[in-house]
Parts: structure tokens; C-alpha cells; sequence
């Protein structure tokens, strides 16, 4: 059987006196579309870098693709997007992507790598002069430009514009089809919920939940009750709610019983027009499973 994507066991980074990674275990299969989700500090970055082999583990072990990090990335197994990616400056994007696909023996075709980052009007700009969301794109094309079978992406979208992010998914579903193991750290959780197949949420160094972004929702027990209610009546003391806010005429209710909830105000005479029941969302889960952890 070939090896995994990764296979990460008892992984502990330090910095200095931090522990940012903590006996991480984790192992992601060929071919699956990973989020890595987790307030500020979780460790994600630590433990992508340590999957690039860029920094030295304190303890643990790092495989990728079977290999070393190390071995895995000078053999062009590895496509990486990281957080403070940089290009060299005083070039043009063109020359740029023509020496990173000359490192390679087997690069991504020139114009269909350009045609699938959206990278065909910046080829002769400056690279210096780049918006931040162009910038992005053309690290992405970089990275692919090798056709690695594993991609790392730490906050991949965080400068890209709501089109540029679109096209970016869209990109990754088709490289994900196509077979390509896609493992990126994100605080957008509605694209994770999206896009990744699975959903690791970390807090602290270690992993709170691993699962389809389904059954990490559903691990969230609750329900939010909204409906619209003139005036300044308050709902705090309703059977099974936990919380209330109102915000002008829309109230809001996170209740743990939402029958006996819904039967209390209709008993009350609450006439409940536009009545919304919504279940835990991806970002109400990783609330309350970070809190959990802290
Ligand atoms: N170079 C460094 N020197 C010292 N401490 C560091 C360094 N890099 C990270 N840390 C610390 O390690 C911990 C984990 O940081 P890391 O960047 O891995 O988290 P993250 O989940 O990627 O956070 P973010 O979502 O903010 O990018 C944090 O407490 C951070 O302050």
C-alpha cells in the first residue's frame, strides 16, 4: 500500500520557551482535502512548517509521502503557499515562474498553469508591484508549478477578494479530483466547510476534532431560533434557551430544545414571523470546541 500524504506522530515544536505543537498525531491519506482550523496560536503554521521540514521538531516524527520533509520537498513531492511567502524582488512574474518550472523535471504546462491560477495579465508586471491577492496567485502558480502530488497552504485566500477566492476553490476541487492531496490552514470557516473533505481543528498544539465538517458541526449540541418580534420583549427565560440577543427587530435565541422552545413562545402568543431554525454552524462548533480546549 503506498504510503500516506502525512503521517505525523507525537510531533512537538518549540519556539524557545513556547510549545507550539504538542504530541501531535495526525495522518492525512492520498488524495484528501484537508482543513487545518484553529484560533490564532493553535500551531498550525508550526506544524505546516515542520511538515516542510523548516523547522526542527523538538520531538516526534514527520513523514511525508513516505519520506523525510526534507527529501520529500527536494524531490518536488511538496507545493507550498505559506503565510510570509515571499518572491525575489526586481523580477517580473513571467521570469519568475520560468525559473521555478526550469528547477523541474516534469513542470505543470506553461499555459495551462497560467490559465488555472489566473495569472495570464500579470506575467510582465514587476512582482514587487503586485496587490496582495495578486501576489497570492502567483505563489500559487509556483507552487504547482513542479505538479506535486501534496499541496500546503497556510491561509492561502487571506489577501484574495471574494472573486479571487471563489476561482482559488474551485482550482483546488479540480486539483483534489484530479488526485492532488490538499492540506491548507484557514479562519475562513465557511470555505473549510466548503471545500475540505475533513476538518482538524486544533487549539493549544493539539488536535480537538478531526471529522467530516459535518460530524464536527453535529458534535455541537444546540439550534439557533430567529424571528422577528417588534418591540422590546426579552427571551432569556424561555424553556431550553441558552442565549439571547436582539438586534433592531430580529431576535436571536441559541436554545438546547427547540421544540419546547418553539412551544413556549407560540404559548405565549409570539407570532413568530420569519422564523428561522438553524443548526450549530462550522464557525459555532470550532467556538465551542476551542473554548473547550482552553
Ligand atoms: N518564530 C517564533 N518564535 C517564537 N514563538 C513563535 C514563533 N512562531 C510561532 N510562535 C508561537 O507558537 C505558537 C503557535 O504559533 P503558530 O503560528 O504555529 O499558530 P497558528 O495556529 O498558525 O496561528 P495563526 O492562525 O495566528 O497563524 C504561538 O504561541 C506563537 O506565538
Amino acid at each position: 500500500m503506498p504510503p500516506d500524504a502525512l503521517a505525523l506522530s507525537g510531533l512537538t515544536v518549540r519556539h524557545g520557551g513556547v510549545l507550539a505543537v504538542d504530541r501531535l498525531d495526525l495522518r492525512i491519506g492520498r488524495g484528501e482535502t484537508v482543513a487545518l482550523l484553529g484560533p490564532n496560536g493553535a500551531g498550525k503554521s508550526s506544524t505546516v512548517s515542520a511538515v516542510l521540514g523548516l523547522l526542527r521538531p523538538h520531538a516526534g516524527t514527520v513523514e511525508v509521502l513516505g519520506r523525510a520533509p526534507g527529501d520529500a520537498v527536494r524531490a518536488g513531492c511538496v507545493g507550498a503557499m505559506l503565510q510570509h511567502g515571499g518572491l525575489p524582488g526586481e523580477a517580473r512574474v513571467g521570469e519568475v515562474l520560468h525559473l521555478v518550472r526550469c528547477s523541474y523535471a516534469d513542470p505543470w504546462p506553461l499555459d495551462d498553469l497560467v490559465a488555472t491560477t489566473g495569472i495570464g495579465g500579470l506575467l510582465g508586471r514587476d512582482v514587487d508591484a503586485l496587490s496582495g491577492g495578486q501576489r497570492q496567485r502567483v505563489l500559487l502558480a509556483l507552487a504547482l508549478a513542479g505538479q506535486p502530488p501534496l499541496l500546503l497552504l497556510d491561509e492561502p485566500t487571506s489577501a484574495m477578494d471574494v472573486e479571487g477566492r471563489r476561482a482559488f476553490w474551485t482550482t483546488m476541487r479540480d486539483l483534489a479530483d484530479r488526485g492532488t492531496t490538499v492540506v491548507f490552514a484557514t479562519h475562513h470557516l465557511h470555505e473549510a466547510d466548503a471545500v475540505a473533505d475533513r476538518v482538524v481543528v486544533m487549539a493549544a498544539g493539539r488536535v480537538v476534532a478531526d471529522g467530516p465538517s459535518a460530524a464536527v458541526r453535529s458534535a455541537v449540541a444546540g439550534r439557533t431560533v430567529r424571528f422577528t418580534a417588534p418591540g422590546a420583549a426579552t427571551f432569556d427565560r424561555v424553556p431550553g434557551v441558552t442565549g439571547a440577543t436582539r438586534l433592531g427587530g430580529t431576535v436571536a435565541l441559541a436554545t438546547t430544545d427547540v421544540e419546547a422552545t418553539l412551544r413556549a413562545l407560540l404559548a405565549d402568543g409570539v407570532a413568530l414571523a420569519d422564523l428561522e431554525v438553524r443548526g450549530a454552524s462550522l464557525e459555532d462548533a470550532v467556538l465551542s470546541l476551542v473554548g473547550g480546549a482552553r
